[in-house]
């Protein structure tokens, strides 16, 4: 479970996340708001890439704030960019090895290492090199990165942008099936309403760093407020 309390970030005169006071425990939840919303701001907050002014994070109850970001991941803390971060010269196991060797045991590197990749069905690829991936393979690499040791929650940053709706589906599918097979909670942000409304049991949504809802994805994106605010709906 991820609690947030009275989180604020400001960067000189604007305040990109502005008083903002929240608890995610779905399995998967999702994270939208319009262009400019706070979104991937609070994701940088959660794992330690920017400060806030004020306020309180904890993961499963525990104050994130004061560990650094390296910290973080080896709390379970994991995350995906909207550019994906390929290491171009390595092999996709290989990709997803390096970060075994910095969160996992040594005698644990290799298992999960070959878990991951299988669970994301990079398997018949795992030997072909970084720069040889197409974008699909690309994303299972990011996402299968976010699963290596212990993950606790995993922070998915447009996970499907740029897929054909089919490897969305397939997206969807992993995504959904990470709390059970890994114990981990997932956020997902995306500006695919129909992507968030099939994978998240609950959503929030950001308009200028504040909270506009939180609750069933159903009831938030029903709601006339956030109708209006991202969907551009009068
Ligand atoms: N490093 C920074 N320095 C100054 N302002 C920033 C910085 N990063 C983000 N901002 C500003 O903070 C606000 C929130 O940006 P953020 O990227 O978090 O929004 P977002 O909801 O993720 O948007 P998008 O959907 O376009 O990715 C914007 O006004 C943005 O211009």
């Amino acid at each position: 479970m991820i609690e947030i309390e009275t989180l604020s970030v400001r960067f000189g005169g604007i305040k990109p996340i502005d008083q903002l006071t929240a608890m995610l425990s779905a399995p998967v939840s999702g994270l939208i708001g319009p262009n400019g919303a706070g979104k991937t701001t609070l994701l940088n907050v959660l794992s330690g890439f920017v400060r806030p002014v004020e306020g309180a994070i904890r993961l499963d109850g525990r104050s994130l704030l004061p560990l650094s970001p390296l910290q973080r991941v080896r709390a379970g803390l994991r995350r995906s960019f909207q550019t994906e971060q390929v290491v171009e010269d390595l092999t996709a196991r290989d990709n997803l090895a390096a970060l075994a060797d910095n969160v996992a045991a040594v005698g644990e590197r290799s298992r999960t290492t070959d878990r991951a990749l299988d669970f994301v069905g990079l398997g018949s690829v795992a030997h072909r090199l970084g720069a040889r991936l197409n974008l699909f393979e690309r994303r299972l690499v990011e996402l299968g990165k976010c699963l290596i040791g212990t993950p606790r929650l995993i922070l998915l940053d447009e996970p499907a942008a740029g897929l054909t709706d089919e490897e969305g589906a397939r997206l969807r599918d992993l995504v959904l099936a990470i709390p059970d097979a890994f114990g981990a909670q997932v956020i997902v942000i995306d500006h695919d309403v129909e992507l968030i409304r099939a994978m998240c049991a609950e959503t929030l949504v950001l308009d200028y760093g504040k909270r506009l809802a939180l609750g069933r994805t159903e009831t938030v994106l029903a709601d006339p407020d956030v109708r209006r605010a991202y969907l551009g709906e009068l």
